[in-house]
């Protein structure tokens, strides 16, 4: 009978026998249009999204087995100040099926994965929006990313407000007007029937559920450190989308622009809040929290808005932006001050590969860290424990305390920073043993 089985089209048979993947299944046989160059080498002390630290730079370049000359392919991309970019988390580990997943910001309560930016999802596929430094030939050069190095990026699309931001949705005057009950509802008027407190997902505390998963997949519970993701939202900072779309200057890791230099741009706005562990409190309750907040970020530039006076603002539940935790103050021990000078002044090495400066460096370490890097299970159970992340040609080694993390080593990141490293994070034996800092490493 109809509509008693899910709606869609057949898989389409090959003459073999075979049942082909094709578009109108929707079983997309992907191909990467190019593996991320990342100034992270693992997962561990990545950012959960990319506002959280502005200075981390990757590159993409396009392969030549997609188009034969990628440069044409990024023509008029320069225009843009920032990008989607679409990709596989293909350091999960495993096929993920979990409906609900535990987001650090709830503290371990559980929402479903659709409500969350958990990288385990069912197609494993990332969403980040990254600031476009330049182009340069058949590769683009990204800040503010999220992703680790070697990641397959699937596409690139240009980021335009008008479309992508609630806020800037177009709204002809006529069309306004005349809206009654026979109109599709628009965008706007979807939203302003939206209740603010109406939103927020019903968190519930480890409830198990039945799967459907496609395939083999696996049913294993999740553990917190599979759980290990972020939910903020990846639209720009307040303020920092004002200040750069579309008008930013633009800046590229290799050639210092004019925002590279510390306080000039909105780039050390941004790190400023970051970097000093000033920012505003998360919270202490996040956990259970059901409310939402209207999103007041400001919209577009006027010149390029084209808003309707009233645009309505987005909804996000208040957990989004209410961490368990405050932001973190962020400590470097003298031992490990002078590693990082000596890092970046060591002839034997190349100094970096991302950062322009140990400053640089040094402000980038600070945001990761301030935001709290570890997953739920570290946070409560392994607290003080040796924590390890590798950003740029810098292997960090360092703890939390109580409202603060420490830095305790810099060293040199052992072979090169490119080459995908197994994740420090889930190499036996990689916390340590102690419950606190290793006493020689001080
Ligand atoms: C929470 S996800 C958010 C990614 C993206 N902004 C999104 O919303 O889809 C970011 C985290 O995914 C992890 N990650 C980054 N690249 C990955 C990859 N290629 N495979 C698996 N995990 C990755 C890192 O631990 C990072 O902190």
């Amino acid at each position: 009978m109809r509509g008693s089985v899910e709606a869609g089209p057949r898989a389409t048979a090959a003459q073999c026998g075979c049942v082909q993947p094709a578009l109108e299944t929707g079983n997309l046989l992907t191909e990467p249009i190019g593996y991320l160059e990342s100034c992270f080498s693992a997962k561990n002390g990545t950012p959960r999204q990319p506002s959280i630290c502005s200075l981390s730079r990757a590159c993409l370049r396009i392969r030549k087995s997609i188009f034969n000359n990628p440069e044409h392919s990024l023509m008029g991309l320069e225009q843009f100040s920032h990008v989607w970019i679409l990709f596989v988390f293909h350091k999960n580990g495993h096929l993920s099926c979990k409906a609900k997943v535990q987001p650090p910001r709830l503290n371990g309560a559980k929402t479903g994965v659709f409500s969350t930016r958990s990288p385990h999802r069912p197609n494993a596929i990332g969403l980040t929006l990254a600031k476009l430094d330049r182009v340069e030939g058949g590769a683009v050069y990204l800040s503010g990313v999220d992703m680790v190095h070697g990641t397959p990026v699937l596409d690139i699309k240009p980021y335009i407000a008008d479309y992508d931001s609630p806020q800037s949705v177009m709204v002809p005057p006529a069309d306004a007007d005349s809206q009654d009950d026979k109109h599709e509802p628009t965008l706007e008027s979807a939203d302003q029937h939206q209740c603010p407190g109406s939103l927020g997902p019903q968190p519930e505390l480890a409830t198990k559920e039945g799967l459907k998963c496609p395939g083999n997949r696996t049913s294993e519970e999740y553990t917190s450190e599979h759980v290990d993701a972020a939910t903020s939202g990846n639209v720009p900072k307040p303020g920092e989308r004002a200040a750069t779309v579309g008008l930013g200057p633009k800046s590229c890791p290799r050639s210092r622009g004019p925002e590279a230099h510390p306080g000039s741009g909105p780039l050390e706005a941004s790190l400023s809040e970051e970097g000093t562990g000033k920012g505003p409190s998360r919270g202490q309750e996040a956990a259970g929290s059901l409310g939402s907040q209207v999103d007041s970020q400001p919209g577009p530039p006027p010149s390029l808005s084209r808003a309707a006076p009233e645009a309505p603002h987005s909804v996000v539940p208040t957990w989004v932006r209410e961490a368990p935790v405050t932001t973190l103050e962020v400590r470097f021990t003298p031992h490990a001050e002078l590693d990082l000078r000596h890092l970046s002044s060591d002839a034997g090495h190349p100094a970096f590969q991302y950062f322009q400066s140990a400053e640089e460096a040094r402000r980038a370490m600070v945001a990761v860290l301030s935001a709290d890097p570890r997953s739920v299970y570290r946070r409560k159970l392994c607290q003080d424990r040796l924590f390890y992340f590798t950003v740029d040609t810098a292997h960090v080694t360092c703890w939390f305390g109580d409202g603060f993390a420490e830095v305790l080593r810099i060293r040199h990141a052992a072979g090169p920073v490119h080459k995908p490293d197994p994740d420090p994070a889930e190499a036996p034996g990689s916390l340590g043993s102690s419950g606190g800092p290793a006493a020689g490493s001080r």
